[in-house]
């Protein structure tokens, strides 16, 4: 079986390496001829554990290669994957014109009959429309099959989601179609749900959307925390136990960010919106997510009113650990705000300084370690939760003019930061203050 990636992105990338991974011969091709020679080259264009270990593998074992021809990619290609991105439009759809013209690559590329499988994300009746375009196109008598093959994938995490999923959905409407792609899948070894294709698009926006819904539930309920005296962690876990609830995504923080769910959320509201049904309740969670990513600044500016020309420390730029991605960052937007109100902000990430220096250029200063970023500082933000900064060793804190943390991850624990003479807010639990008095915020 010939296999063709059309789009190599996150996604994209760690669908070709993974297939090649399990014995299919894959070609990835990108419009972005940079890109592809690194690739070809063995070099991960992001930062993805894993990854570029399994990329060397399989080109040296002459499973996976790249290109930019897109011609070459496709002719001899028996399944092709559309993974391009599909971006947020002004008014919260969900663009298309990316997957639209990969269709378009693809009918005037095909030399063989192929299934066409759509990994992107894309509104309720895409696939139809990647269909309809082919089919009009097709000058030839090729069978061309769509399929819908969503991907659940987590950054940071994503070659390990590859091989330990939940589940593999595949919407289709052949049997034949439904064969192929299924045994394309099997040596996974994760469980495969088969389903109609409007079914499979909606299974992808629904599970961004509930997954979400989890996050600003728990954000509203830390908030209340804070006012009532409680404290989030230990209400989550006690609300994690229950098997119907679980555990996961019931971490509060500074709001979800990332690739997906900001824009996710937003074209599911748009999808309902065009067949005439207001999606209320995911309104309201998009609502306490924006609420939620201004957190940070009053927190601050609770303890230090003024911040123009205060030296502050930002700590984790990326939108979650364990990836160099900034794309709906929810530290990106504090510290634009920090830039706004005068602040001198001095960053430090683990990964992620290279991209952030293209997105904030020359507003901030950027530190080679936790510890030079705080020095001096009048106060330290925690925007990301990488290892790192958990581990830190707290005495790293006296280096700062007036030792004052504000965690928007909850890295720490309140006793050690108050143990240290810390000044400690963080998200949905009782303060450190200074004197060794605890408070509620
Ligand atoms: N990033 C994630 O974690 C994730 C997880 C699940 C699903 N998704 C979905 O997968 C899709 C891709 O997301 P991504 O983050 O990988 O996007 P991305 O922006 O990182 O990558 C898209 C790639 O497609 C290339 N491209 C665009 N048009 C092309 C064409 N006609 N021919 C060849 N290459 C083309 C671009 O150059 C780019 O490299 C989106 O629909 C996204 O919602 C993303
Ligand atoms: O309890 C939690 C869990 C996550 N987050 C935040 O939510 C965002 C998204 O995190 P995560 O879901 O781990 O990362 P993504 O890589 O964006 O993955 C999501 O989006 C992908 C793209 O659609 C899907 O494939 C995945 O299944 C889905 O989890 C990040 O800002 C996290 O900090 C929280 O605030 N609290």
């Amino acid at each position: 079986m010939e296999i063709a990636v059309v789009g190599t992105g996150y996604v994209g990338l760690v669908t070709g390496v993974s297939l090649s991974e399990i014995g299919h011969h894959v070609v990835c091709i990108d419009l972005n001829k940079d890109k592809v020679e690194k690739m070809r080259k063995g070099i991960s264009p992001i930062y993805e554990p894993g990854l570029s270990e399994l990329m060397i593998k399989n080109i040296n074992a002459q499973r996976l290669s790249f290109t930019s021809d897109h011609r070459k990619g496709l002719q001899q290609a028996d399944v092709i994957y559309i993974a391009v991105g599909t971006p947020e439009n002004a008014d919260g759809s969900a663009e298309l014109s990316f997957v639209i013209e990969a269709a378009e690559n693809i009918v005037a590329c095909i030399e063989r009959d192929v299934i066409v499988v759509t990994k992107s994300t894309v509104p309720v009746g895409t696939n139809d429309m990647i269909k309809d375009i082919i089919q009009s196109q097709l000058t030839s008598d090729l069978k061309v099959e769509v399929v819908s093959n969503p991907e659940f994938l987590k950054e940071g995490s994503a070659i390990h989601d590859s091989f330990h999923g939940d589940r593999i959905v595949i919407g289709a409407d052949s049997e034949y179609a439904f064969n192929v792609i299924e045994k394309i899948n099997q040596p996974f070894n994760v469980p495969i749900f088969k389903t109609d294709i409007k079914s499979a698009e909606m299974i992808k926006y629904a599970s961004n959307a509930f997954l979400a819904t989890k996050i600003s539930f728990i954000n509203e309920i830390s908030n209340i925390c804070e006012l009532l005296g409680a404290n989030i962690e230990n209400v989550s876990t006690g609300m994690g136990l229950d098997q119907r609830i679980g555990s996961q995504f019931l971490k509060a923080g500074i709001g979800y960010g990332g690739s997906c769910f900001p824009k996710d959320t937003k074209a599911l509201i748009q999808i309902a919106g065009n067949v005439a049904y207001e999606f209320e309740l995911l309104k309201g969670v998009v609502n306490v997510n924006k609420k939620q990513q201004g957190l940070i600044i009053r927190k601050l500016t609770d303890c230090i009113p003024d911040i123009s020309g205060k030296k502050i420390a930002v700590l984790g730029l990326s939108f979650k650990p364990n990836t160099d991605d900034l794309r709906e960052s929810a530290s990106i937007l504090v510290t634009e705000e920090l830039i706004k109100q005068g602040a001198e902000v001095v960053a430090y990430d683990p990964i992620a300084m290279d991209n952030a220096k293209t997105v904030l250029n020359s507003s901030i200063q950027y530190a080679d370690s936790i510890e030079e970023a705080i020095e001096n500082s009048d106060a330290a933000l925690i925007l990301t939760d990488w290892d790192e900064i958990k581990n830190v060793d707290l005495t790293v804190f006296n280096k700062m003019k007036n030792p004052l943390v504000i965690d928007g991850r909850n890295c720490f624990l309140v006793k050690d930061m108050e143990t240290h003479g810390i000044e400690y807010r963080s998200i949905g639990r009782p303060a450190a203050v200074k004197k060794n008095e605890v408070t509620p915020i």
